[in-house]
């Protein structure tokens, strides 16, 4: 039984060998091995299985020797990921996708994972992370495959990295990637998992990945869901949106990403993807507004649809072309839902009304060195509002990014809420189009 399985096994090896040999050498060459005497074959079926283990063996000396073998063996080489911050939500897909490439060949084994050096109770994080396998600061309790390795330098985490994943709070992204301008290999792609916008000279605002793209010179996709890092972390189910427009780049993104508790669904809307993951943390900020004043879930779902109509507005008027169908994909309304309920940002926003400490005390209070997206985002928005005079036509944003400033009180939210143009009554009946919103 066990002799028929081996043999078994070493004929679909030397299937899988054969059709190696095949993409090496083309297949008039494959006519004439087919042909070759036996003991031929199998000699240069098992160089070919050396050549591969070679090939994917992770050692780094035989790297040099292996990467010449490229041509006669595989045609492409193992792609390289490497993560750019290892924070609550770096780590937490530190964990998914150190452990979705060990099970790709067409992946490296080994996931660089740049950190901001520091010291926890005496010992540097990225020592800590390489020896007990645990970002114990930004992600405690929970277990980093092995193949992920702390470096604490940017421009050796990214060397040689096919796919670069950017996940760190966004008021730090230009600081970051500027050194990696130059140093990066031909022809590498970058996700953004950062939820926020850059102000833009002039009164504008920029979206992070194209921050990136632009300094980087790399083409961007996007990664945005609800995906609460530590329940996504304690693998309990959730889903998330790709946005990308290169099919094969798309297939590949899902194989790092996937699991069988976080699972992706990828569209092309890139652009509509990333705003609502920004703007979906100005509303968190008002819906924390709203708990900390003592209001209940009515007023909170009050605030969750009134957000979600400024987002889509603010795609219509900025980002036209934007779809419908985007709003309803989990980066759309199911992180607009979770983070209103279980977010940094509410949770913060909460403390800000119930305490009377600003935003910045409580930051450093409450969330241990993690940091909010959502006050500084309503400022960079509100920055381009301004200069565009449109404050107006977005006054839910704009009246939390007040309230963050002390411009206006949070009692003067539910004021605010209750004279939303969506209850400037005309005594006329609302006319609901699919299309988009009025
Ligand atoms: N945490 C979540 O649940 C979650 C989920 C989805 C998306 N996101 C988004 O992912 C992005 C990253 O969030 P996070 O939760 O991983 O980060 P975080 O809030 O845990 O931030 C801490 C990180 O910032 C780094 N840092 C601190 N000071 C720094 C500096 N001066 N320069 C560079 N880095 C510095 C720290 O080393 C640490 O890695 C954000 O845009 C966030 O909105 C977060
Ligand atoms: O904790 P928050 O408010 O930064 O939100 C975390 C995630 O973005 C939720 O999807």
């Amino acid at each position: 039984m066990t002799s028929r399985l081996l043999v078994r096994t070493f004929h679909r090896m030397v299937r899988k060998e054969l059709s190696y040999c095949t993409l090496a050498v083309g297949v008039r060459s494959r006519r004439m091995f087919v042909s070759a005497p036996r003991h031929l074959r199998l000699s240069v079926t098992l160089a070919a299985a050396w050549c591969r283990g070679a090939l994917f063996w992770r050692c780094s000396s035989c790297r040099p020797f292996s990467s010449t073998l490229i041509g006669f063996t595989k045609m492409s080489s193992p792609k390289r990921i490497c993560i750019i911050g290892s924070g609550n939500w770096g780590s937490a897909i530190a964990k998914i996708v150190g452990g979705n490439v060990k099970k790709l060949d067409h992946f490296e084994n080994e996931v660089r994972m740049y950190v901001f050096e520091e010291e926890v109770n005496g010992r540097k994080l990225t020592e800590v992370i390489n020896t007990d396998h645990e970002n114990v600061k930004y992600l405690p309790g929970h277990k980093l495959p092995e193949n992920v390795v702390a470096v604490p330098d940017v421009v050796d985490t990214a060397a040689d990295a096919d796919i670069l994943l950017f996940v760190l709070p966004h008021q730090f992204i230009k600081t970051i990637c500027r050194p990696l301008v130059g140093t990066l290999k031909p022809n590498a792609v970058g996700v953004s998992l950062i939820k926020g916008f850059d102000s833009a000279p002039g009164g504008g605002i920029e979206l992070i990945s194209r921050v990136i793209g632009n300094l980087l010179n790399i083409p961007m996709s996007v990664l945005m869901g609800a995906n609460l890092a530590k329940e996504v972390a304690d693998e309990k189910f959730c889903e998330t949106t790709i946005g990308c427009r290169d099919r094969e780049l798309a297939r590949d993104l899902r194989e790092v990403f996937q699991t069988h508790y976080f699972r992706v669904v990828v569209v092309d809307d890139v652009e509509a993807v990333e705003v609502c993951g920004a703007l979906k943390n100005i509303v968190a900020t008002g819906a924390g507004f709203v708990d900390g004043l003592g209001y209940g879930d009515n007023t909170k779902a009050a605030i969750i649809r009134l957000g979600m109509m400024e987002i889509i507005k603010f795609c219509e008027v900025f980002y036209s072309g934007s779809q419908l169908g985007t709003f309803f994909e989990s980066c759309g309304i199911a992180d607009l839902i979770t983070t209103c309920y279980g977010g940094r940002n509410r949770k913060v926003a909460e403390a800000f009304v119930s305490s009377g400490k600003t935003i910045e005390e409580l930051e450093k209070e409450m969330l241990n060195g993690q940091k909010l997206q959502g006050p500084q985002t309503a400022a960079e928005v509100n920055f381009m509002l301004k200069s565009q005079k449109m404050e107006d036509r977005f006054p839910l944003f704009t009246a939390i990014d007040r309230i963050c400033k002390g411009e206006m009180g949070p009692d003067q939210m539910i004021e605010c809420i209750r004279n939303h143009p969506e209850h400037i009554c005309n005594f006329d009946i609302k006319h609901v189009k699919i299309s988009g919103v009025n």
